[in-house]
């Protein structure tokens, strides 16, 4: 489910990549830097030159499977400044995660360029890779590596150790995450400043459109909206005078083209949530007959789902309990 294609994400005026070989000698100039690899805890020093060789290409099979995805970081006139990077931790019983790691080479410090580069990773990361948080270890005497992971919203949730290649030695870490609700908090505060306003109630329809074999469309909230990356029931807020049926089929047609009577909307449940910056009352009506084809018009992506597969897609905490109604019903 989660994307494996090649990404290359803007980070203005910064440009991220997957990495090629032919970035091996800049990487390798870079890293081999005393200041920098005593902070990356698996690199040696010296650091060999067919390291960096071995070391992309592990990084493009890492994306083949999924299991990593690695960039270069470039500033405008397409020079190597640095890399960034993911790797993914699928345990068996929990939920996926992030590792967020990332060097910038010597020249380059002290220009906000690792805060650009993991700010914009950190969004397009939680918007498409499946994982519920990302986290981040950093060396203890790692100062500004920690300050970078504030900036982006990251808090400090707890200590590790780790050996250094690089040192020889084992390392105090500190252990940074963030989540989905970290990263929507501190846009709403960058954007209207007032955390100890009463949370608003908000109002939103969605619908569970269910397809002739039983399976229901479920939509993956795209990047830039809050909750990014979640499943969701398609659907929006309820609009000052619109009743509940014709804010969703406004809403269905917005978001996925579709053109439905209000009669075809039978009301099935409702969730009542409170989030960390509002509450949420969200009816949820059962659709089996619509026009059309759904088209994701907002970019986000589709998918039909097996009742029985519903609990493998990460979906918004107010969403949950419609998971074993659904199954019931169908
Ligand atoms: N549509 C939808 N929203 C959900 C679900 N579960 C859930 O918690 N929500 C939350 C996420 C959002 O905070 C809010 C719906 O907002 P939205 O972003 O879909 O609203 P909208 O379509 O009107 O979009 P916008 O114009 O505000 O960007 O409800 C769900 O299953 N479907
Ligand atoms: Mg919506």
């Amino acid at each position: 489910m989660p994307d494996t294609a090649p990404t290359e994400l803007e980070a203005p005026p910064y440009h991220l990549r997957p990495l090629c070989a032919q970035d091996a000698p800049a990487l390798h100039h870079l890293v081999n830097d005393w200041e920098v690899v005593r902070m990356l805890s698996r690199l040696p020093f010296p650091y060999p030159r067919e390291l960096a060789d071995s070391w992309i290409a592990s990084t493009q099979q890492m994306q083949q499977k999924g299991e990593g995805y690695h960039f270069a970081i470039l500033d405008k006139d397409g020079t190597f400044i640095g890399c960034i990077g993911l790797g993914i931790q699928a345990p068996a019983n929990s939920a996926r995660i992030g590792m967020l790691g990332y060097w910038i080479g010597r020249p380059y410090w002290g220009q906000g360029i690792a805060t650009r580069a993991a700010e914009r990773v950190t969004s397009w990361a939680l918007a498409h890779l499946e994982i519920s948080s990302i986290r981040a270890h950093v060396a203890v005497d790692n100062v500004a590596s920690a300050r970078v992971l504030e900036h982006v919203g990251f808090q400090q949730i707890g200590t590790d150790k780790q050996v250094f290649a690089s040192r020889g030695s084992e390392q105090p870490m500190l252990v940074f995450e963030t989540t989905r609700h970290m990263q929507d908090a501190r846009r709403a505060s960058a954007s209207a400043p007032t955390p100890s306003a009463p949370k608003k109630l908000v109002l939103v329809s969605a619908a569970a459109l269910i397809d002739t074999q039983g399976r229901i469309l479920l939509a993956r909230r795209p990047e830039g909206k809050s909750m990014a990356g979640l499943w969701e029931f398609p659907g929006g807020k309820i609009e000052t005078g619109e009743t509940p049926e014709a804010a969703l089929v406004r809403e269905l047609h917005e978001e996925l083209g579709l053109d439905m009577s209000r009669a075809c909307l039978a009301p099935f449940t409702f969730a009542s949530h409170s989030y960390p910056t509002f509450n949420l009352l969200m009816p949820l009506y059962v659709c089996r007959r619509w026009q059309g084809t759904p088209i994701p018009k907002e970019g986000q992506k589709l998918a039909w789902v097996a009742p029985q597969d519903l609990r493998k897609y990460p979906m918004p905490e107010a969403d949950l309990p419609f998971i074993p109604l659904l199954q019931t019903l169908l």
